[in-house]
């Protein structure tokens, strides 16, 4: 080594004497700041020859570590480093490239160093393999790299592992960076996917593009935008909102270089927001009047509703404790009870009587609840009420619908009950007597059949009012449903006061009724009972009205009758009426008899009349008048007046059988049995069972019938013609006939009723009456039956004013069929002008 020194340097001299060139170098090479070396590539690096720099560099003097083993460069090398650097060596040798390796030292007295090593390998004067080259300290400049680095690491990880989204952009929106937050915030795996995938900020990411230029716009006036809020979409087409916050950074020159900034998820505080904003909402929309007081009771919001309800507007009452609302009307239990709870459960509903800003009480539902924060402690309370005034009067209105009829408006049955109860109750304290009235239409049903429930239903209506107009209104006026209604006179009022009532209520009713611009007509029927004298308690007051109604209806109707034990009796017999009739029906205990009918022109017997008797099993035969209104009230009429159908055609066939003379069988019908639609199929049914033609049956049906609802009849009447029968207007006289209707109708008789006749000799109205209906029933080309025919002097008017037919006891009163057959037989026709005596005789 030390021998190749020596040629080193006699080679350098030889050169710097011919140009001096070699002291330069020599100065320069060894005033460097570093070390210049010439090694062999051996395990030692062994140097050939360093530079002075080596003390400076390794603190080791050229002569210590030139051809030394022991202080080699290679042990010099940190052993950490030695392997590394003699590969990088090898290869850039191999390669015969210059290499530059950095590495670390151990100086002289222990020192690690940071040293750059650039070099070259190259054959020396001898042809060797040598290394030449250059190390210089750098530990300064790796400190500096070393401290550069950490900092880049530091902020490296800010960037890497922040929670917030970061990212650096062009001004076209093209990604320079992401870091790994931004990529997940958008649905990204890593930041490089998020930037490959995502080229196009502007129509990609943003929901409504106009907000990526509106971030520029603001970029551009103020060089960085503050929150700014924008709705997004993720790769997977979902969407969140994001907040940013960005600047634009510049270079050196203020040139642009990108826009850079954080991005954070806020969907979580916007559906927060938009629910906060919604309660809001709600707060202020609410129908419910509502106010939040503090832990103190101190009123800290209201809404609009509260305002509408309470008149109060927030700024009159924020701070102010709600007792401010109270209309002092609300028991203080109730306060004290709504605490407790309150205490209690957190919660209280109930009602509270409070005063709107004008005065007015109302009453209030309120629910409150208590808000406690997470410690547990009393924050808020929230009381939501509403008005119910309106609440309680539609319950006072169903009170009133639960105590009155709603067609008449008059107290109903319930009513009546309570106020009765109330009446007896106060009679029995002060001794007092009253009067009860059971009220019954006549002819309601009638009326409610054929005219429709609307007429019937309007005919109700007035009939109230009338009662109602017709006492005191201390009385009581109810329905009891139907066509009944009871008076009751509460104030001690006795026999006298009650006759003088009832005969003003039978006046009041029976006047004529204008419904749907026609007149109707009906009356009342009343029973009246007295307390204490008939009865002291109300259901017995209220029977014993119902048996004495029962007796005005008996007595002919449109009359009032007093309670009387007897009328009890009467009542129980028409009870068991009842029953033994619809037994009588069932064992077959009726029996027709027949009437026959004279024609005064031709002076025969041309017809008959069926009457019904009942052939009771221990009271003997039994007249209609006393079993007909029962069967008519007990619902069972219609059943007889179908048996009496079917008897009286079988009759005519069995006449027809025994070779009599043709007989016209006039049958007497109930309202019922006219009225029902199946009745000329059922006529038409018994005719052909009985082998008769139509014309032989004549059917009654009674002026009041018919003249109920004209034109019902009308239409009934023609239905029933159409199959060749005939019909009759039975008691002709004793209702309201419309002569407009009775030309209409297609009858062919009218029977004058026997009331009537019986006095056409003794009185001229009679005749007169007898002698108009006559007149009448030819000019609409009807004919006349007069009933009740007994004398021969009413024989002879009935046919000196033109009457056709007569019917009584003068000829025969009703008999068995057997004896109509032997009278047919028997009597001759009676010569014109002739006399029945000649029968009696015969
Ligand atoms: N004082 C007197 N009376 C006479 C005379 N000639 C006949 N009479 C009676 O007058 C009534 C005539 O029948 P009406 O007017 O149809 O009156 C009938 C009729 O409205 C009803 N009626 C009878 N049978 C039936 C029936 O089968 N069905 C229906 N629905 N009602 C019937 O009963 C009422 C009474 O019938 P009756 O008691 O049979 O009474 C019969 C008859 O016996 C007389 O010269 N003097």
């Amino acid at each position: 080594m030390q021998a190749q020194a020596g040629r080193l340097r006699r080679n350098s001299f030889l050169t710097a004497r011919a140009v001096d060139r070699t002291r330069i170098l020599d100065t320069l090479v060894n005033n460097l700041e570093g070390m210049v070396y010439r090694c062999l590539d051996d395990e030692h690096w062994t140097m050939v020859f360093v530079s002075q720099g080596s003390t400076g560099l390794c603190g080791y003097a050229p002569a210590e570590i030139v051809d030394n083993a022991f202080i080699s460069w290679e042990n010099i090398t940190h052993p950490e480093d030695r392997a590394r650097i003699r590969e990088q060596i090898r290869r850039a040798a191999r390669e015969g490239q210059r290499f530059a390796v950095q590495y670390r030292i151990q100086t002289a007295d222990g020192e690690t160093r940071w040293v750059l090593e650039r070099g070259i390998t190259v054959p020396d004067e001898e042809g060797r393999v040598v290394i030449e080259g250059f190390i210089e300290d750098v530990t300064p400049r790796q400190a500096t790299l070393d401290a550069l680095a950490h900092s880049e690491l530091r902020y490296r990880h800010i960037f890497e592992y922040a929670s917030e989204g970061i990212f650096q952009t062009t001004r076209e929106g093209r990604y320079l960076a992401a870091n790994p937050a931004l990529a997940r915030l958008y649905g990204y795996t890593t930041p490089e996917e998020l930037m490959a995938d995502l080229s196009d900020i502007e129509s990609r990411l943003y929901v409504d593009p106009e907000r990526r230029r509106r971030f520029r716009h603001l970029m551009a006036m103020h060089g960085e935008v503050i929150n700014f809020e924008s709705e997004v979409r993720r790769r997977d087409g979902s969407c969140i909102w994001i907040s940013e916050n960005a600047h634009t950074v510049r270079g050196p020159q203020g040139e642009f270089i990108c826009y850079e900034g954080t991005v954070q998820d806020i969907s979580e505080r916007k559906r927060n927001d938009e629910h906060l904003r919604l309660l809001a909402t709600v707060f202020s929309n609410s129908n419910e009047a509502i106010i939040v007081t503090d832990a103190e009771n101190r009123i800290v919001a209201t809404n609009q509703a509260f305002t509408k309800l309470t008149g109060y507007r927030q700024e009159e009452v924020l701070g102010q404790n709600p007792r401010i609302l109270s209309a002092g009307i609300t028991p203080p239990e109730v306060y004290r009870e709504m605490w407790a709870d309150l205490e209690q459960n957190g919660a209280w509903q109930g009602e509270l009587w409070d005063r709107r800003r004008d005065g007015e009480a109302y009453p209030k539902w309120l629910s409150i609840s208590m808000v406690r924060d997470s410690a547990g402690q009393v924050q808020n309370y929230i009381g939501n009420f509403i008005d119910i005034s309106e609440m309680k009067a539609s319950e006072e209105q169903i009170r009133h619908l639960a105590h009155h009829d709603t067609l008449t408006n008059l107290p109903n049955r319930f009513s009546l009950n309570e106020k009765l109860a109330q009446a007896v109750g106060l009679c029995q304290r002060t001794g007092m007597s009253l009067a009860l009235m059971l009220i019954d239409l006549d002819r309601f049903k009638a009326i409610n059949d054929t005219l429709g429930h609307h007429v019937g239903d309007e005919l109700l209506i007035q009939v109230a009012k009338r009662l109602s107009a017709t006492v005191r209104t201390s009385d009581i006026v109810a329905r009891l449903g139907g066509d009944e209604f009871v008076v009751v006179l509460p104030d001690g009022a006795d026999a006298t006061d009650a006759a003088h009532v009832a005969d003003k209520i039978v006046r009041a009713i029976s006047a004529p009724y204008l419904i749907n611009g026609q007149e109707q007509r009906t009356s009342p029927s009343i029973g009246i009972c007295l307390y204490p004298d008939d009865a002291t308690e109300i259901g017995d007051l209220l029977k014993n009205a119902d048996v004495a109604m029962y007796h005005a209806k008996a007595m002919g109707r449109g009359n009032f009758q007093f309670f009387t034990e007897g009328m009890n009796a009467a009542t129980t017999r028409r009870l068991s009426l009842e029953s033994e009739l619809r037994s009588g029906l069932e064992r077959e205990q009726f029996v027709l008899h027949y009437q026959p009918q004279l024609d005064l022109r031709s002076g025969r017997l041309v017809g008959v009349e069926a009457l019904i008797r009942w052939n009771h099993p221990s009271r003997g035969l039994i007249p209609p008048a006393e079993f007909i209104p029962v069967a008519e009230e007990a619902g069972i009429i219609d059943a007889i007046g179908d048996w009496v159908l079917q008897e009286a055609c079988r009759q005519l066939g069995a006449w027809r059988e025994a070779g009599l003379d043709p007989l016209r069988m006039s049958i007497n019908l109930s309202t019922g049995q006219f009225l029902d639609k199946t009745l000329p199929a059922r006529i038409a049914e018994l005719l052909e069972v009985h082998g008769l033609h139509a014309g032989l049956l004549d059917l009654e049906v009674t002026e009041s019938v018919s003249m109920a609802s004209p034109n019902e009849t009308i239409e009934v009447m023609r239905a029933l013609t159409g199959s060749g029968l005939s019909l009759s207007i039975d008691d002709f006289g004793t209702g309201y006939s419309s002569l407009a209707y009775l030309k209409l109708f297609p009858i062919r008789t009218l029977k004058i009723d026997r009331s009537f006749v019986k006095d056409i000799e003794t009185d001229p109205s009679d005749a007169d009456i007898c002698d108009v209906t006559v007149l009448l029933a030819h000019r609409l080309g009807l004919e006349v039956v007069a009933e009740g025919v007994e004398t021969e002097a009413q024989l002879k008017f009935l046919r000196s004013i033109g009457c056709e037919k007569i019917q009584g006891y003068l000829i025969s009163p009703p008999v068995p069929a057997a004896q109509i057959e032997s009278l047919v037989r028997r009597h001759p026709p009676i010569e014109a002008g002739g006399s029945v005596i000649l029968w009696q005789a015969a």
